[in-house]
């Protein structure tokens, strides 16, 4: 029996799967593909399964077949780089496998969080987000009940220092371009509204049982310092290193184990400084209003979500203005009504469904 650690990557011709497949490269000695799945994209799915010796049986397209795969392929580690709330599926099948959950696809825990909580065991997700995996990391200096507040660090995205009224005509290739990070096109234009943050806040939240009173963001402007944590004695902790995700997706594979060279050190024979600015909630509020649907729960982070992801659309589609987005989704959250006291797939589905179209009728209603 080989002691290599079984790796099924999920979303594997995106961001987050081509680097998980770098880090997983340089180690061959240490890591072993066992699945692989995407949205639609065959030739590249095909070139990774050549170069790693997956079997044609362990690709899969599409979510559902993606949770198939997972439940098929028995991987020690799932690397879930699906982006969108469709990776909810494939995350509930990952964990019910008893595999680790290396979590990038952090809307399935939004969406989803009395779900996933349910069938998570113990230390199961281990976060891949840049900031939950410096949380996670920072927690390991103290106990926990000697945590005082999380602090979440943002970028501020392309649009830092803007106001509302310069916000209005931003274009769509403007909002993708990341000031630290090269990611997929939802995360980075969520980056720019501000919106990602705020799901961060919620994934904060769920992932270390934090109240969103004690969870902070601060503009951190160079990504360097990825997210901190206070204690009760004054001392705060952070992690430090160059925004590249090789890190947090190397610890997500082997957690607690650090994988060598994973990222390059930072270089402290050069001069740099470093900033730490409030954010702008009056320019973007959408932290503020991601907190309010936090700590609504039941559908609520749901609907966030789904409206969200119909009016990033939009918004690359010309249909509306980068203000549209955030303002979308309040209008949408302040209609909803959950549709069960308690959440099941299918009160979440239906949740979703209704966010999707009235998101859609108020953004072909413009
Ligand atoms: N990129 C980053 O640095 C970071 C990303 N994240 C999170 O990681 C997730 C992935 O982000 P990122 O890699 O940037 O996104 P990308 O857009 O680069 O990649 C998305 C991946 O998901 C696949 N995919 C899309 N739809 C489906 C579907 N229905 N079924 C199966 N697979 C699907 C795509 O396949 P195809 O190519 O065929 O369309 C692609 O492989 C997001 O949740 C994001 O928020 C978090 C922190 C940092
Ligand atoms: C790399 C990563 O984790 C992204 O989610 C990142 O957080 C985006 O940067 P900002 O949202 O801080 O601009
Ligand atoms: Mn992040």
């Amino acid at each position: 029996m080989s002691d290599l650690r079984r790796v099924c990557i999920l979303g594997s011709t995106g961001s987050i799967g081509e680097q998980t497949l770098d880090i997983i490269r340089q180690h061959r000695d240490r890591f072993d593909v066992v699945g692989l799945s995407a949205g639609s994209n065959r030739e590249r799915v095909a070139e990774q399964a050549a170069e790693f010796g997956v079997a044609a049986h362990a690709l899969a397209f599409g979510a559902v077949e993606s949770e198939a795969l997972v439940r098929a392929c028995g991987a020690d580690v799932v690397v879930n780089g699906i982006t969108g709330s469709v990776g909810l599926g494939p995350t509930l099948a990952a964990l019910e496998t008893g595999a680790s959950l290396a979590l990038a696809n952090k809307e399935s825990l939004i969406v989803g969080a009395d779900l996933v909580k349910a069938v998570a065991a113990p230390g199961q997700i281990v976060p891949v987000d840049s900031e939950h995996s410096a949380i996670a990391q920072c927690l390991t200096s103290g106990r926990r009940d000697e945590v005082r507040r999380l602090i979440v660090t943002a970028s501020g995205g392309p649009f830092r220092g803007m106001c509302r009224d310069e916000l209005r005509d931003v274009t769509p290739q403007q909002a993708l371009a990341h000031p630290t990070w090269n990611m997929g096109r939802v995360v980075t234009t969520n980056s720019a509204t501000l919106v990602n943050k705020g799901l961060e806040v919620i994934e904060a939240h769920l992932l270390f049982d934090m109240p969103y009173d004690d969870i902070d963001v601060v503009v951190h402007p160079q990504s360097i310092i990825h997210s901190m944590v206070e204690y009760h004695d004054g001392s705060t902790i952070a992690q430090v290193s160059m925004p590249d995700m090789r890190l947090p997706i190397a610890l997500g594979l082997d957690w607690p184990s650090r994988i060598p060279g994973a990222t390059a050190p930072m270089d402290w024979t050069r001069a740099h400084e470093w900033q730490f600015l409030p954010l702008d909630d009056a320019a973007f509020p959408a932290v503020t209003l991601a907190k309010h649907v936090g700590k609504l729960g039941n559908s609520y982070p749901a609907v966030f979500n789904a409206a969200n992801e119909e009016a990033v659309d939009a918004f690359h589609d010309g249909k509306i203005g980068f203000l549209d987005i955030v303002d979308t989704v309040r209008a949408v959250v302040e209609m909803h009504e959950p549709f069960a006291e308690t959440v099941t797939r299918e009160s979440l589905a239906e949740a979703e469904s209704w966010a999707r179209n009235t998101a859609n009728r108020r953004i072909d209603a413009r």
